[in-house]
């Protein structure tokens, strides 16, 4: 059967910096359906702003395909926002100077009111010269042109990085009403998982140079289960993580056939909770949700 063109598709993608090095990205292969809003998560240097980058035709792979909205990545750059880690932006030129230059870049398709939602709505003045700005107010003003451009894939780099909890939550809130009215597909890395708990509905986890878990969230979520009991056999459960607690002895598990409720407290983790147990455990086996799967030896829960 076939499937729509993903928002992205890596098979076998490779990437490496020099010849020398050990390759960041070994033999990625993964499919992001369109209209998600996907968190990208790993350990700092996983490689997660060099797959942004490929997905935006900056970097080029070493080795392996990466389809963006059924494309090459250069071919679709036009229908594609990025903003990089160090949001570039024109320093001498003022913010209503740089939403100009993005509606004249992106004529046909500029939508003026939400890259302005996003510019001024903490009282940003169109008169301020970039290379004035904070930190915060440079990202505010790189996601505007981003939002600016109605892009269909949004790849966003630490966005809520150096904002400030107001300005994250007001900005998280625009980027999911453009997100949602438009049916954009994003992907946004963040090292903080609360806020991506509440926003994002597909997760990717890069570690150790591969995709460790990829998909819906609901579903990457249903597929694990924290067992508490007094034993320390979890048998026939795949053990991602274990360790004994005062009450006796407690695993985060990918069930294998039906719990005993009898011998087990059944708790669901919270995204968060899964996300670190991975992390702390970088030899669980990877998991794919079927539509994430691009490869058949991928382990796909049902
Ligand atoms: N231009 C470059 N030249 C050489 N090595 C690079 C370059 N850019 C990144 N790297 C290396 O590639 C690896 C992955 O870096 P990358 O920035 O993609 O990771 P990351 O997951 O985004 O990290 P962080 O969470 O710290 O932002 C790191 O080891 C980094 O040192």
């Amino acid at each position: 059967m076939s499937r729509e063109p993903a928002a992205l598709e890596a098979r076998g993608l490779v990437m490496r910096y020099g010849r020398r090095r050990d390759p960041v990205l070994r033999d990625c292969s993964f499919r992001l359906p369109a209209g998600r809003i996907c968190a990208l998560v790993g350990p700092n240097g996983a490689g997660k702003s060099t797959l942004l980058a490929l997905a935006a035709g900056i970097l080029r792979p070493t080795g392996g395909t990466l389809r963006v909205l059924g494309a090459g990545p250069a071919e679709s750059r036009p229908r594609i926002g990025y903003v990089a880690q160090t949001r570039p932006l024109h320093p001498q030129l003022t913010v209503a100077e740089t939403l100009r230059l993005g509606a004249e870049l992106n004529r046909g398709r500029w939508d003026q009111e939400a890259a302005e939602r996003a510019a001024y709505a903490a009282g940003l003045d169109p008169k301020t010269r970039i290379r004035t700005l904070s930190g915060g107010q440079r990202t505010r003003v790189a996601l505007a042109l981003a939002l600016g451009k109605r892009s269909e894939l949004l790849l966003l780099d630490e966005p809520m990085a150096d904002l400030d909890p107001v300005a994250r939550h007001q900005l998280m809130g625009t980027l999911l009403a453009v997100a949602v009215e438009h049916g954009t597909s994003v992907v946004m890395s963040s090292h903080v998982l609360t806020e991506l708990e509440g926003a994002c509905d597909y997760v990717l986890l890069l570690g150790g140079g591969q995709i460790r878990l990829a998909g819906e969230s609901e579903e990457v979520l249903t597929a694990h289960a924290r067992l508490t009991g007094t034993s320390s056999d979890f048998t026939p459960h795949a053990v991602v993580e274990s360790g004994a607690t005062g009450r006796g002895h407690t695993a985060l598990v990918r069930p294998r056939g039906p719990v005993d409720t009898a011998s087990w407290l059944v708790e669901q983790p919270s995204m968060e909770e899964l996300i670190l147990t991975h992390l702390r455990n970088p030899g669980a086996p990877a998991l794919f949700t079927r539509s994430a799967s691009s490869a058949p030896s991928q382990e796909a829960v049902a």
